[in-house]
């Protein structure tokens, strides 16, 4: 089917430089050829020249003070890339390398991700190239007033509804709300992730990486197997990590590494928790300083990485749980996974495995969980929150996490029953691929050409 070729080729020509966004596009269009030869319908209704175009993309300068006086500058992004679903629903990034093409394949995920999840949310991703690393709370607030300054007269509670993702957590939430409100006037469901104390959900913090978790569950249970006894790798050390972690504590299992951008931290008796949250959560710490407390724990340098991939791969383990950043996990780590005796991966994060990567894995037919059904359980609390929001309740704990359970079981029925109506039945890549895009497609089509 030449479409595929012609249509990455088109991206690559009016989309320069965008290396993830057609990362991500490849894959999806890839799985989709089975679904095409069965159902032509989808080409005679231009679905993939239409799915692959963002319906909009918003760049806007950031002008901020710092500390010193200084004026500096940042690019602000918001791709509201499809809402045949709901509105644009998904994170904002703060981070250096943070461009327009990041924020694409992010958004272009998030479609099919939260269409997985049953609920009535579109796509849209957002961020900035701002460095929130070594900024004072002061800083930080202003950048996010100046961001929100702009982003406001583009989202609505029934528009678009950002979040976070790297280096926007509830602290940021709160500086970008209070600008809408300030500009606005409005006290409304705009963003999730708010504080529990005015407006936001409970459980929602701890969504992502519990719900990566239950994806793993599922995945096991599959296999006729539990997390209970097993050895977990965990990368990162930030909002899904940690309750990655937490989750991993609950249900008898060992998670013993953690990482961040300076380094990996082995402990083979288990991640202490309760120091992780005080380093990450509270004093925003490197993760080296988790030595003083237990100096028995291995803490590598990110200098001293194998040169063709990253440190916390070569460890041996049962179950691994990408939850850092895009293409964390490269072909020789993945291969390492397989010799040392990985039989399942979850991705917390978004597209963590490069494809060659994720090849390695599909062809030894081990558990293997796309970011996009992994860790789809943080946007659908955060669209529990939305409902909450708009009914003007809140709901307890007990209930919303049995919701997440529900639509993380969902979402592997989904991938599961769909990999194996295409004739490859251990293939979650594909299921994922071909089940979001069919409910997105489908809407399109009944919605017309708009
Ligand atoms: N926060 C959420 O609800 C959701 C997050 N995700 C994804 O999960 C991943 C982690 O996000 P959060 O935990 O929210 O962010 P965070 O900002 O709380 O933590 C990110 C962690 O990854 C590490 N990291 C980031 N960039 C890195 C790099 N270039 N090299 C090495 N380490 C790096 C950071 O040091 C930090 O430990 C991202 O891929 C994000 O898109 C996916 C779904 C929802
Ligand atoms: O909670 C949300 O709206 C978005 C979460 C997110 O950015 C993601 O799923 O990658």
């Amino acid at each position: 089917m030449p479409y595929v070729h012609d249509t990455l080729e088109a991206l690559r020509r009016s989309s320069p430089a965008q290396t993830e966004f057609y990362q991500a596009a490849e894959e999806v269009l890839e799985c989709l050829r089975p679904l095409f030869e069965r159902s032509p319908h989808y080409l005679d209704h231009s679905i993939i020249e239409r799915i692959v175009e963002p319906e909009r993309q918003i760049m806007f300068r950031v002008c901020w003070m710092d500390d010193t006086g200084k004026v500096q500058v940042n690019k602000g992004y918001r791709v509201q890339f499809n809402s045949a679903l709901g509105p644009y629903k998904g994170g904002l990034r703060f981070h250096p390398s943070v461009t327009s093409g990041t924020i694409k394949f992010l958004g272009f995920e998030q479609i099919f991700k939260n269409a997985l999840t049953g609920l009535p949310i579109g796509g849209g991703k957002g961020g900035s190239d701002f460095d929130p690393k070594g900024r004072s709370e002061g800083e930080i607030m202003r950048f996010c007033q100046a961001f929100m300054s702009e982003l406001h007269r583009h989202i609505g509670p029934t528009t678009d509804v950002p979040a976070g993702d790297i280096g926007v957590g509830a602290r940021e939430i709160g500086f970008l709300y209070g600008q809408y409100k300030r500009l606005t006037g409005r006290y409304e469901g705009v963003l999730t992730g708010k504080s529990l104390n005015w407006g936001g959900s409970i459980g929602r913090k701890e969504a992502t990486g519990y719900g990566a978790v239950y994806f793993a569950e599922n995945m096991l249970e599959a296999r006729g197997e539990t997390l209970e006894g097993k050895t977990c790798l965990v990368s990162g050390a930030g909002n899904v990590a940690i309750y990655t972690i937490e989750k991993l504590y609950e249900l008898g299992a060992t998670p013993v590494t953690c990482s961040d951008s300076g380094g990996t931290l082995h402990d083979s008796r288990g991640i202490d928790l309760d120091l992780l949250k005080e380093l990450k959560e509270v004093k925003r710490a490197s993760l080296e300083a988790y030595l003083e407390k237990h100096p028995k724990a291995c803490y590598l340098p990110a200098s001293d990485y194998p040169a063709d991939g990253h440190a916390v791969w070569r460890l041996a383990g049962d179950v691994a749980f990408p939850c850092a950043t895009q293409n964390e996990l490269t072909e020789a780590d993945a291969e390492a996974l397989l010799n040392n005796g990985v039989t399942c991966i979850s991705e917390g994060a978004n597209m963590p495995s490069t494809a060659t990567a994720v090849d390695r894995f599909l062809a030894a037919k081990v558990a293997y969980g796309p970011g996009k059904a992994a860790n789809a359980g943080g946007v659908a609390t955060s669209q529990l929150e939305m409902a909450q929001n708009s009914s003007m309740q809140q709901w307890p704990l007990e209930k919303v996490d049995a919701k997440l359970k529900e639509v993380m079981t969902n979402i592997h029925h989904q991938c599961a029953e769909t990999a194996a109506e295409f004739d490859d039945s251990t293939n979650l890549v594909l299921g994922a691929n071909i089940a979001g895009f069919r409910r997105v497609a489908d809407a399109m089509i009944e919605q017309g050409v708009v």
